[in-house]
């Protein structure tokens, strides 16, 4: 049975009234779902607003005791990552500015007798839906560029807290909605996992390395260590990282794009280490990526990563392609009628959010393209 089938048995489901102290949450419609549950398209109806405000909420079955909770490693990360809002001065305000904008805000959480469910935040399209909809099946290089910086601030602001994300992939980013359409969010931290952790000083210390380690992940966007069951660090959240990129910017997309054997993947991924031009197929910019490419491969598992030298190698990219990296978005430059524009058509109704009437379209931002689907050898492995 699928773990729809089994939330379905539980009563989550369109129409479905979940309840939440004094809020209630009205489920309109399935956004996506993966290996250990859904989320859904809610709507708060208890709210007196004229447009109802409308959220995410992901939903988890309840476990058998030998099952991580990922809802609980989702909501343990974004609640460490808020915590960066407490540090003190002016310098540190700007970069937890600069870092939280790229996570989605927890609003509410619930535990019922079978399920558990995190109502957060309502995002955009995935960037593999982005992508996927641009006729050449890449973004700009500006847009590219530009998108690919605020996705490693992301992962910076993980790794500072203490974090690896593990499965970065385009489907698990996507932008915002509205005035946010220029800001890109990372989602899914189900099997992030903490590298640090505190010595007896009270400091934060790297975690001894694992002898061998299952894979998990993404077969296409995982570092080689992560197919050679080899510890993760910080550097293979970059590399796949630098993968997302490629993925994003080159078209015909990456040497291994057509495999999904993990094996033969991770031997292309071997051969374009020694020759790393495989990788670019004559793009632009593949001077300042073959730096960054080579840096990241010459880091160790305990390395600290210095995001500050890749981040000047895509200003630099950008500079020598003369492309404007501060530009709009592709996507916000659309016009609003367009499938791509990521402006509501038209406000979700109060009264009757599941009138088929309801604008809640395909083409509406609110019904993203599930992103698992139809973008081929992107699941992830996650036991
Ligand atoms: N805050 C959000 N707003 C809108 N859509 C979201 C939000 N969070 C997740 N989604 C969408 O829901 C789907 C499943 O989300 P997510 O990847 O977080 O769950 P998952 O169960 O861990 O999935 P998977 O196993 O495929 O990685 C994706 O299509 C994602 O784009």
């Amino acid at each position: 049975m699928s773990e729809d089938e089994d939330l379905d048995a539980l009563g989550v489901k369109p129409g479905a009234v979940l309840i939440s102290g004094k809020t209630k949450y009205v489920v309109i419609k399935l956004l996506g779902e993966g290996g250990f549950g859904a989320v859904f398209l809610v709507q708060d109806m208890v709210s007196r607003e004229r447009e109802r405000p409308a959220f995410a909420l992901k939903v988890e079955k309840k476990l058998d005791s030998r099952r991580h909770s990922k809802l609980k490693m989702e909501i343990a990360i974004l609640k460490a990552v808020n915590s960066i809002k407490q540090c003190g001065g002016e310098e540190k305000k700007d970069k937890a500015e600069r870092f939280l904008r790229h996570f989605t805000e927890i609003i509410d959480r619930a535990k019922k007798d079978r399920y558990f469910f995190l109502v957060m935040q309502l995002v955009g399209k995935s960037l593999a839906d982005l992508k996927y909809e641009r006729r050449e099946r890449v973004l700009s290089l500006g847009t590219g560029l530009s998108v690919s910086h605020q996705c490693l601030e992301a992962v910076q602001c993980l790794h500072d807290v203490g974090y690896l994300h593990r499965d970065l992939k385009p489907a698990n980013y996507a932008c915002g909605l509205k005035d946010k359409s220029h800001n890109i969010y990372l989602l899914d931290f189900g099997i992030a996992r903490m590298y640090k952790k505190r010595n007896v000083q009270g400091g934060m210390e790297i975690k001894t390395p694992r002898d061998t380690v299952l894979f998990k992940g993404t077969v296409r966007f995982a570092s080689l260590a992560c197919h050679r069951n080899i510890e993760m660090g910080p550097k293979d959240d970059c590399e796949s990282w630098f993968y997302l990129l490629l993925d994003l910017l080159v078209p015909k997309g990456l040497p291994w794009r057509r495999e999904s054997d993990k094996i033969i993947v991770q031997k292309i991924k071997e051969s374009c280490r020694k020759n790393p031009d495989m990788l670019f197929n004559k793009i632009k910019c593949e001077e300042d990526l073959t730096k960054i490419f080579s840096y990241l491969n010459n880091l160790e598992y305990t390395d600290t990563v210095d995001y500050e030298y890749i981040y000047q190698l895509l200003e630099e990219a950008g500079k020598n392609c003369q492309v404007d990296l501060s530009a709009p978005y592709e996507w916000e430059s659309l016009n609003p009628s367009s499938p791509l524009s990521l402006q509501p058509t038209s406000p979700i109704s109060p009264t009757s959010p599941l009138t088929p009437t309801s604008p809640l379209t395909q083409s509406s931002p609110l019904s993203p393209i599930p992103t698992s689907a139809g973008h081929g050898g992107q699941d992830s492995i996650k036991k």
